[in-house]
């Protein structure tokens, strides 16, 4: 019988109830013991939804309180030094978040033995995804060993409520992979001292009654590192004799196996998974390639995207599954987790109803996966109005009119390649902004927002129930501006910025204001521990009706002589942290959006704005994962973005700013972007990311930042300072700006407060030291 499988589930809640109880217990107002029990209650109503949608692969040890990466290190006793944990026995609650938020002096800190001074573990993006998980950060020198059986555990808990679970594991290939380490040693020459543990997890399993074992690698679709396949077989095989009669599932996902899939077809596994979403053209060469003894796993509904199935289609894949001789072992499922998009479509009662039932959020993909499995094994009539109610909505897409908008294509299609060139190069530019600006050597600026406190989101929440009214909003929105003004001149900051209240995300805030782009409601998704976003749904062309945020900008600008900064966020981000329609290409949805942001970046020239930033932290995100693809996507994505950028006169100037990157690989395309200064985040590597720069000799200027806004201390200006000076070893000093890593969103404004008045410091000390 065809299986109906899941590979996992979202773990924040319908309602965000883990987030506001993790929220509350780091707060102290909640206990651990409440804590587990608003996780377990969250695991039994993720189990009782899928099993009641018809899926009998029901995964578990898919969840986790803050990140899966960061307890799997927690259960392998991967802990470096310094966050409390002895070395024996299992990792304590507050050690595993002071691994993944930093400590805080707090009295459970102290109590834990972790010093006040900890700090929190790299957070990097999952694959090219907009979820962050935790750097491993490993050493020869640990002493890898399953100290925490959280997959038997998770099994365990199904079976008491009478669900044999396929527990979740993360191979160990991926791990390590994954990982980064402290002390020259390769991370995959510690696979010998994980092997161990790695066979104990699914020996326990075996004997607590798994059937089962999904372990996922989905380093298996991107270019392996020398040595990687090697490791793959040794690790498989060890995997394989530790429980022969335990069927591991080995799970691949975010793209095609390419060149891996001899390799990946060869490993001692009962099954594997492919997505085929990502990777339609990969099915012939895996039927071909997978022995007939083994399972299928084909990943037809998409994971990462909220359109709902063409069913026929994946039928049509299955079948041919079928044909190939994989009929008795063939089993159904997302192309990936469904940590990656919303819960339930049930409580959007706002969305326009033709749109909703184009959608299909983690409970209706659910119930495609079932009604395809079903449709394999009893034909398609029995799941007959299923198959209708897809194919109606699939026709009623492609007739709406609404999706396109002729004025639209016609303005692209006239765009010329000077409107994707600013009128002078760099040095002229440069020449200009000085003589108008007039900043001095190492000016200071920010990223963009100021803490986004709860009095703040109390206003926006109280607005959207109708208890405020609009012009109030807007009052105390002006207010809260004039005195971050105040505040930043008072103190001494060269550019100055508004300070974002008014926007809830710096996403969302601007696919509200679209036309093309439709909102949830409830449409939370995971990005780290408990912060999550909504992201918006693109469903039709792109185009802006009005100025977004002109109105703040020029307010702000009409307090201070200083040059007041512009912020928007940049195309390829809105792009990248958006639901993208599937029926024209990415490409040509970004150019949409790159004009829109364009007309805003006119706009805010003629209001008077000297200096406007436009945003690309999701730029290295939406890199392919595959060398092969990179190419083509740079090209669109540099053209995108100077597009946006290009419609000013030569003395404004244009910021840009990225984080969570590692710039090596791209560094010709950011240079390409040709933005005049570049804000980017290099305090907790110690300015290490600024050498792509320095090797490149990267030609306009760069901020390097100098605070790691992430971490709860606050630095002294001798420290950013001397981060300062290492960077000025790297960059000419004339080239460079000041600033922190990121935005101060997250923050609270007492750490703000001083931290940029120390920043400000910072800078006076450096300009006083002649280099
Ligand atoms: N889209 C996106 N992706 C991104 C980032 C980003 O900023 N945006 N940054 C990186 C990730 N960093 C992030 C940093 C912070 C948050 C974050 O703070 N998220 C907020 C939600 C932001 C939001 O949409 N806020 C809304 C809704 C807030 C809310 O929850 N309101 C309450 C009511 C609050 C009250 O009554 O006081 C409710 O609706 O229940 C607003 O401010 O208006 C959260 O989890 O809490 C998310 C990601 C990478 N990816
Ligand atoms: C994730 S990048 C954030 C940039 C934005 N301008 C901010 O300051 O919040
Ligand atoms: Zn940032």
């Amino acid at each position: 019988m065809t299986i109906a499988a899941n590979l996992g589930y979202p773990r924040i809640g319908p309602k965000r109830e883990l987030k506001t109880a993790l929220e509350a217990f780091w707060a102290g107002k909640l206990g651990e013991a409440e804590l587990q029990s608003t996780a377990a209650a969250l695991r039994a109503g993720a189990r009782a939804v899928q099993q009641g949608s018809g899926i009998s692969h029901v995964p578990s040890a898919d969840f986790a309180l803050y990140d899966h990466v960061l307890e799997t290190v927690c259960a392998f006793g991967l802990v470096p030094p310094g966050y409390g944990w002895s070395g024996e026995g299992p990792v304590s609650l507050a050690t595993m978040f002071a691994l993944a938020r930093g400590a805080r002096g707090r009295a459970a800190e102290r109590a834990a033995g972790i010093p006040g001074d900890a700090v929190a573990l790299e957070m990097t993006k999952w694959f090219d995804t907009n979820y962050h998980y935790v750097v491993p950060r490993l050493s020869a020198a640990m002493r890898p060993r399953l100290l925490d059986d959280r997959w038997t555990r998770a099994l365990r808990e199904g079976l008491q409520h009478g669900t044999r679970t396929r527990p979740v594991l993360l191979g160990p290939i991926s791990l390590l992979l994954l990982s980064k380490t402290e002390d020259g040693t390769r991370p995959l020459d510690l696979l010998p001292a994980m092997l161990p543990a790695y066979a104990d997890a699914l020996r326990f399993l075996a004997e607590a009654g798994a059937v089962w074992v999904q372990v996922d690698e989905p380093c298996l679709v991107t270019d392996l590192p020398s040595g990687a396949e090697d490791a793959y077989r040794t690790a498989f095989r060890a995997l394989a004799e530790a429980a022969p009669g335990l069927n591991l599932l080995l799970t691949t996902y975010f793209e095609g196996l390419r060149d891996n899939l001899q390799l990946a077809a060869s490993l001692p596994v009962a099954g594997l998974h492919v997505d085929l979403v990502r990777a339609p053209g990969q099915l012939p060469a895996v039927l071909e390639a997978l022995p007939r003894d083994r399972w299928l796993s084909l990943g037809v509904v998409d994971g990462r995207n909220v359109w709902r199935t063409d069913l026929r289609a994946a039928l049509a894949q299955l079948r041919a599954a079928e044909a190939a001789g994989f009929g008795k072992r063939l089993m159904v499922a997302p192309s990936c987790s469904l940590l990656h998009v919303p819960h339930s479509l049930a409580m959007e009662t706002a969305l326009d109803p033709a749109l909703k039932r184009r959608l299909a959020f983690a409970n209706e993909k659910l119930k495609e996966v079932a009604v395809l499995a079903r449709a394999v094994d009893e034909a398609e009539k029995a799941v007959a109005a299923a198959f209708e109610e897809s194919d109606r909505a699939l026709a009623e897409a492609r007739a709406d009119e609404r999706l396109h908008d002729a004025g639209l294509a016609a303005r692209l299609a006239a765009v010329a390649p000077e409107m994707e060139r600013r009128t002078s190069s760099y040095p002229t530019r440069a020449a200009a902004q000085a003589a108008r600006l007039g900043l001095p050597e190492l000016p200071v600026t920010s990223i963009g927002s100021w803490p986004q406190t709860a009095e703040v989101r109390s206003l926006r929440a109280r607005l959207a129930r109708g208890e405020l009214d609009k012009a109030s909003y807007d009052a105390e929105m002006e207010r809260m501006i004039a005195e971050a003004v105040r505040w930043q001149e008072e103190i001494g900051v060269d550019v100055l910025v508004h300070g974002e209240f008014e926007r809830n995300d710096m996403v969302k805030y601007f696919g509200e204001q679209l036309a093309g782009y439709a909102f949830t409601k409830h449409g939370w998704v995971q990005s780290y521990g408990s912060r999550c976003v909504a992201p918006p749904i693109i469903w039709a062309d792109v185009s802006r009706p009005k100025p977004m945020t002109v109105r703040w900008s020029a307010y702000a600008q009409s307090l201070t002589d200083k040059p007041m900064k512009g912020m928007l966020t940049g195309p390829v981000t809105m792009l990248q942290w958006s639901f993208v329609r599937t029926d024209i290409p990415r490409e040509t949805v970004c150019r949409q959006i790159a004009l829109a942001i364009r007309d805003e970046v006119a706009d805010l020239e003629a209001a008077g704005i000297p200096i406007v930033q436009i945003d690309e932290p999701a730029f290295r995100e939406g890199l392919p994962l595959r060398k092969a693809d990179r190419d083509d996507y740079l090209r669109w994505a540099v053209a995108c973005f100077r597009l946006s950028a290009s419609p000013v006169r030569d003395e404004t100037q244009i910021h840009t700013h990225m984080c969570y990157s590692e710039f090596n690989d791209i560094i010709e395309s950011i240079a390409a972007m040709d933005a005049d200064v570049i804000s980017i985040e290099t305090a907790r590597s110690n300015m290490e990311l600024l050498d792509a720069f320095a090797v490149f000799d990267y030609p306009n200027e760069i901020g390097p930042g100098v605070w790691d806004i992430h971490s709860p201390r606050v630095p002294s200006a001798e420290e950013m300072a001397r981060l300062a000076a290492r960077a000025a070893e790297r960059i000419p000093r004339r080239r460079l700006w000041l600033n922190p890593d990121c935005g101060c969103k997250t923050c609270g404004w007492a750490e703000v407060k001083p931290a940029m008045a120390n920043l400000v410091a910072a800078a006076r000390q450096l300009r006083a030291r002649a280099v």
